[in-house]
């Protein structure tokens, strides 16, 4: 099997990207931030030096001349049978999401962004400052169409996690800063999670819509959203949204009818009602999670079968993982953007390491500091992923002022992800963007420095990913001399990943370039004890 039949071994799996965005984002703009999951493969490049070969020489690649050909018809009819179930699933989606169930709310806005910041005391953040908080905080609102920033406000607080955020001096001088404002139609208040009491009574002392940062997030997610498993994930963590606008709906009808709260003739009442229904919708979204989840671990146990390494690309949002990967696999499809979480969801892509071995590079979901922890939850599983793969390379945006908040940010996610620890210890660091700082000497040991937009380092980068990656699959990379009319050849196909076939006419010989395990290796050995071999 040549490079094109590797292709269509990995393009049918090729899962096209459902739906397009509901709702509008911004054009790239400035600075970014990143995130999340489904699976779409894409053809790879060519092998670094094409086909084009001495005699008789073509080359092969992971999983070549298996009997592919009969899997390729299971799963032709495989691919028609999802077809339809997919159909089915699809109405099932649609009646779970809908439009946002978090209402219209989330039109055009004129935002107040205002930052409680510790200045001192143990709360104060340690590698951060309130003015990078609060560029965070405008570039998120930057990324959705139709949101302006009016003004930004940096308030002081003892405690952005009590119940009213500010003291009262604060809170007044606050209300009469908002209030002045021209046609402000929202305050995004930059803490994690505002209680429903505490957003009712800003939002009557202020007059506008107050969002926090749980929800600017999940609306700017919903905006990304492509597949079904982000969409439903969204979804999941809409619910506790959802149930909080619940209390306050309620007590607001409480206020209206007088307390008569019971439906007629159910016994329940409308909370109760309305708290069953979440609940049902909560148990859907979880079954359809877990069926999409299925799927994704059938499609896992296909590519070990063809033993397609797979490296997880990883890091903080915005740091270039999207365009590294576009770089490394030559995939045209791939539209990296300037965009905070650009990516939502987990994509497959292939590329070839130096010695032609094939990999699969995955894009993943990227990380944002004090990233709410509802919907670090409900984004998780996607990444469940990540514990499969055989090498984890970690992107770095060094250029960001932030960069060390944002190191420590992803590692201590991925340490919660609970991953093997050969793939901790084995990850690859990266230092990108590069090209931005002149003459830019890593000082980390072992991070390797590139340019993934302008393509500098990623030659070493692809030479340290396939030592890591032969270290990795407890592989080794051998030539071997195979006699054309013996059983050496077939053996090869069948126990190891052949490489790269070079047949000698004269001599009714090949070499056979292959990564082999060291018990096939063995095996063939004490099979075939005249075989010459060497390392590659
Ligand atoms: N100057 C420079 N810009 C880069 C480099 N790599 C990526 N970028 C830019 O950084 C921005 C973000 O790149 P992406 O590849 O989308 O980043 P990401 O990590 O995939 O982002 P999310 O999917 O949002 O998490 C884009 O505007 C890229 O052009 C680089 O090496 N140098
Ligand atoms: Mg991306």
């Amino acid at each position: 099997m040549g490079p094109g039949r590797l292709s269509r071994a990995l393009l049918l799996h090729c899962r096209r990207a459902l739906g397009a965005a509901r709702c509008p984002l911004k054009p790239p703009y400035g600075r970014s931030l990143g995130a999340a999951a489904a699976f779409r493969l894409c053809a790879p490049q060519r092998p670094p030096d094409g086909r084009a070969g001495g005699r008789g020489r073509w080359k092969g690649a992971a999983g070549a001349g298996r009997d592919d050909d009969n899997n390729d018809d299971d799963e032709d009819e495989e691919e028609e049978e999802e077809g339809d179930e997919d159909e089915e699933d699809d109405a099932e989606l649609e009646e779970l999401l809908g439009p946002s169930p978090l209402g219209p709310q989330f039109g055009a806005h004129r935002v107040a962004v205002v930052h409680p910041a510790v200045r001192w005391g143990p709360k104060k953040p340690l590698l951060t400052t309130a003015e990078l908080q609060m560029a965070e905080a405008v570039a998120l609102v930057d990324t959705l169409q139709n949101w302006t920033v009016l003004d930004k406000i940096i308030i002081p607080t003892k405690n952005p996690d009590k119940k009213f955020i500010f003291g009262k001096g604060n809170f007044e001088a606050l209300t009469e800063r908002i209030k002045k404002l021209p046609h402000v139609t929202a305050v995004f208040l930059n803490v994690e999670r505002i209680s429903s009491v505490t957003k009712k009574e800003l939002e009557d002392a202020w007059g506008v819509k107050v969002f926090d940062r749980y929800t600017v997030v999940l609306h700017i997610f919903r905006c990304n959203a492509r597949t079904k498993e982000a969409k439903l994930q969204i979804a999941l963590a809409e619910i506790p949204l959802l149930r909080s606008n619940l209390k306050t709906e309620v007590s607001h009808l409480d206020q209206q009818r007088g307390g008569s709260r019971y439906i007629m003739g159910s016994g329940e009442t409308f909370m109760e009602t309305q708290n069953r229904l979440l609940r049902e919708k909560e148990l859907k979204i979880r079954n359809a999670l877990e069926k999409l989840r299925k799927k994704r671990s059938l499609l896992r146990t296909q590519r070990r079968k063809r033993e397609f390494p797979i490296i997880s690309v990883m890091g903080y949002t915005n740091c270039g993982k999207t365009t590294l990967i576009k770089a490394l696999t030559g995939d045209a499809g791939i539209q990296p953007r300037d965009q905070l979480f650009a990516t939502l969801d987990i994509t497959a892509h292939a590329g070839y390491l130096p010695s032609h071995m094939a990999v699969i590079y995955v894009d993943t979901i990227g990380f944002l500091s004090e990233l709410p922890h509802n919907l670090v939850e409900s984004f998780s599983a996607t990444l469940e992923e990540v514990a499969y793969s055989d090498l984890i390379v970690h992107v770095r945006d060094i250029t960001h002022p932030e960069t060390i908040l944002q190191k420590a940010s992803v590692l201590s996610v991925l340490k919660d992800l609970n991953l093997p620890s050969h793939l901790l210890e084995s990850m690859v660091e990266v230092h990108n963007k590069v090209d931005l700082i002149e003459s830019y000497q890593p000082t980390e040991e072992n991070a390797l420095a590139i340019s993934a937009l302008h393509g500098h380092g990623l030659e070493e980068l692809k030479e340290e990913i396939e030592k890591k990656i032969l270290e990795a699959t407890g592989k080794k990379m051998l030539t071997i001399t195979v006699n054309l009319q013996g059983p050496q050849l077939s053996w090869l196909y069948k126990e190891s990943t052949v490489q790269e076939v070079d047949v000698m006419p004269d001599d009714g010989t090949a070499r056979v370039k292959v990564i082999i395990s060291n018990s096939a290796f063995g095996k063939y050995r004490n099979l075939f004890p005249n075989s010459k071999f060497f390392v590659s």
